[in-house]
């Protein structure tokens, strides 16, 4: 890996990001963003801390018998709590390093909010393990096992957010046994939470969710990422993968700059597949169980089962789309997180 670069970018660009034009208030004392019992922000500090030995004690029943119910409402409050961060520092002066390319960047937010979600569970939840974008960076291994673990991407869209291209989110992500339980994820400027848990279907600030159920490519709207590899022979396989696509006659192919909300326009409707090579387990772990439950299919870029390790994915809203882009594919090898 290089080492990382500083680029002490002092933008001169002052244009609003759009940060508070949302619907969605977060003003003290609003609605429940999840219909699930939210308790209002600012609640889960100590207010969280008060039930964490409990929580354990409770185990997966959770309250009122719903499984990992404790954990559920800790992420959701977690991810609106970083929100509420990085909304803020998106239009403040940044320090921005580079990780393992020029395109992949981080910010000493991704660092304070990934520190700031991992401290909290951890003292909530002493026994569970934790996979994170900016711990794995800094060298801890991304080692699934079956114990309770949170895959947490602090800043999902960093590129946007060190622009201030107002497309960024938060991602926490469950497994239990290597299964993935629920995912939350926080789109923190337009001020959306999207949530699945197995089982229990998937939602938008309290809507339910449901994919488009198109089956034609030729009708899709397809979503991908870039992933952080520039080289040539990485180029030139990105372009052709998106060129086989076109050819096949795909409505569009879109690139926003966040894979976690990419998959969450599949989960709502609003595009009919995605595809990526390059992406990690903590920007996929959360949206595969809000588009599972939405619906969709996510699956392997062979057109196997998905294997979250592997950096690569195919999701969309039918098993028939599914397949039909993974057919298109050439494969680009990122290597494994499980690996690095
Ligand atoms: O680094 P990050 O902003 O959290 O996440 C990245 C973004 O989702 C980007 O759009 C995608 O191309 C990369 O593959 C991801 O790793
Ligand atoms: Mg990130
Ligand atoms: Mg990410």
């Amino acid at each position: 890996m290089p080492p990382a670069q500083v680029w002490d970018g002092r933008r001169t660009r002052r244009r609003a990001a759009g940060a508070g034009r949302g619907v969605w208030s977060l003003a003290a004392g609003r609605r429940d963003p999840v219909g699930a019992g939210v308790p209002p922000r600012g609640a889960g500090g100590g207010g969280a801390r008060r039930g964490r030995d409990e929580a354990e004690r409770r185990g997966p029943g959770g309250a009122g018998g719903r499984p990992w119910e404790e954990c559920f409402q800790a992420a959701v409050q977690l991810a609106l709590r970083a929100g509420q961060i990085i909304r803020k520092a998106l239009t403040e002066e940044k320090r921005v390093s580079t990780k393992t390319s020029a395109a992949d960047l981080v910010t000493e937010t991704d660092h304070l909010v990934e520190d700031l979600i991992i401290s909290e569970l951890r003292e909530r939840f002493p026994s569970h393990r934790f996979i994170a974008e900016e711990a794995a960076a800094s060298g801890a291994k991304c080692v699934l096992t079956h114990n309770p673990t949170w895959i947490i991407d602090p800043i999902d869209g960093t590129c946007n957010f060190v622009h201030r291209f107002p497309t960024v989110a938060v991602s926490i992500g469950f497994a239990v046994r290597q299964e993935l339980e629920f995912g939350v994820i926080y789109h923190c400027t337009e001020e959306r939470l999207y949530t699945g848990r197995r089982g229990r279907g998937a939602f938008c600030n309290g809507q339910r969710l449901r994919v488009s159920g198109e089956t034609d490519l030729s009708k899709a709207l397809v979503l991908t990422e870039i992933g952080p590899k520039r080289d040539p022979a990485t180029l030139k396989l990105f372009l052709s993968n998106m060129e086989r696509l076109l050819h096949a006659k795909a409505h569009g192919v879109r690139v926003i700059g966040s894979s976690t909300l990419a998959l969450c326009h599949l989960a709502s409707g609003a595009a009919d597949a995605y595809y990526q090579f390059g992406l990690h387990c903590w920007d996929l772990a959360a949206a595969t169980v809000i588009i599972r439950e939405a619906g969709g299919i996510v699956i392997d870029t062979s057109g196997g089962p998905l294997d979250l390790m592997a950096c690569r994915v195919v999701a969309a809203s039918t098993r028939e789309m599914a397949m039909l882009i993974a057919q298109a594919l050439q494969t680009i090898n990122y290597g494994r997180d499980d690996e690095k």
